[in-house]
């Protein structure tokens, strides 16, 4: 199990800055925590404490029991069952695809070491590009290499730090399966830092949603998903229109309701949330409506675009 707990973190070139507060997770293995969070909340920083690259004073990191001694304690930072895979890619440009993946192998057994590489192509989707050189490759296809090349030992831990960043849509999905589903059955931790609430909510046994370094939420997807309550933590899952109670039949004591866009919609009959529609934004299954309430702006999605300058009725 891989237990972290961070009481409080400062760069040492920063000391009166807190970047991360209060935060106790763990995991057990096979289990993927998503780290969520606006630029600059500490995403990338919980990583590389984790990892072992920064002297973490106040709180510790166990794997199995045993505390992971941090950098002061080690010449060359990290641990051999843990990988991650930064924006910073590790991969050897002039070297084949293939080349790379098995310069992390025990390099003795020439034909397990393929079958090894030829699997783990297959995960990342590179089985067409084995002997390419490296330089030769696109962004997307670089981070590819780079997660097969922390994967090529089997490590026990798997830290990624924005993984897909640089991947077409259309990839992302299935590499994203293909990638958490061999996590799972390899029995590997995994904790991804991401800015995409689908990737999380999708793959994620849990999410942890970061907000000036501390914990706003956590829990698993479905919690994040039906329990927010501010702004910022609705945000991350689409549009947020925030409406006075009054405005709609609801039993919150909140002072305002946070709604996403799926939650809205309109109503045959009269209600009190009369909004003037503004813009309708074609998203293939749907419209997305901006309308506005007064000078709050609403957001719901209808099946059709609507006449700008049109007033409707909408409910929950
Ligand atoms: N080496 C450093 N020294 C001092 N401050 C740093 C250092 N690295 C990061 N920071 C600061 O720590 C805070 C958290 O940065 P971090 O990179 O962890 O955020 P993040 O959530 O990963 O952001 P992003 O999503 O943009 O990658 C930021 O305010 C950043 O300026």
């Amino acid at each position: 199990m891989l237990e972290v707990t961070i009481d409080k973190f400062s760069y040492p070139n920063a000391s009166e800055i807190l970047i991360l507060e209060n935060l106790s997770f763990s995991l057990k293995p096979g289990e993927h925590l998503a780290v969520l969070g606006e630029s600059g909340c500490g995403k990338s920083t919980l990583l590389s404490i984790i990892y072992g690259l920064f002297h973490l004073e106040n709180g510790e990191v166990k794997w199995n029991e045993i505390k992971l001694l941090g950098p002061t304690h080690k010449l060359i930072p990290g641990e051999l069952f843990m990988k991650m895979v930064s924006q910073d890619l590790d991969i050897m440009p002039y070297t084949s695809v293939a080349e790379n993946i098995a310069e992390h192998l025990n390099r003795l057994d020439k034909i397990s070491d393929n079958a090894r590489v030829d699997e783990l192509l297959e995960v990342v989707e590179l089985q067409a590009f084995k002997n390419t050189k490296v330089a030769h490759l696109s962004g997307g296809q670089k981070q590819r290499v780079a997660i097969a090349r922390a994967l090529a030992k089997k490590p026990e831990i798997l830290l990624l730090d924005e993984p897909f960043s640089s991947i077409d849509s259309f990839l992302k999905n299935k590499l994203r399966r293909q990638l958490f589903n061999y996590l799972k059955k390899s029995n590997i931790v995994c904790i991804s830092a991401t800015h995409d609430s689908e990737e999380a909510l999708a793959f994620a046994d849990n999410i942890l949603l970061l907000k000036n370094g501390k914990e706003e939420m956590y829990g698993t997807p479905q919690h994040l998903f039906n329990s927010f309550s501010t702004e910022y933590q609705g945000g991350f899952f689409g549009e947020v229109s925030v409406i006075e109670p009054k405005l709609l039949p609801t039993s919150t004591t909140l002072k305002s309701l946070y709604l996403l866009p799926h939650q809205l919609k309109i109503s045959a009959e009269k209600t009190s949330l009369k909004v003037e529609i503004q813009e309708s934004f074609f998203k293939g299954s749907h419209y997305l409506i901006i309308a506005t309430i007064n000078s709050n702006t609403v957001y719901f999605n209808n099946p059709n675009a609507l006449v700008a300058g049109e007033f409707v009725y909408l409910k929950k």
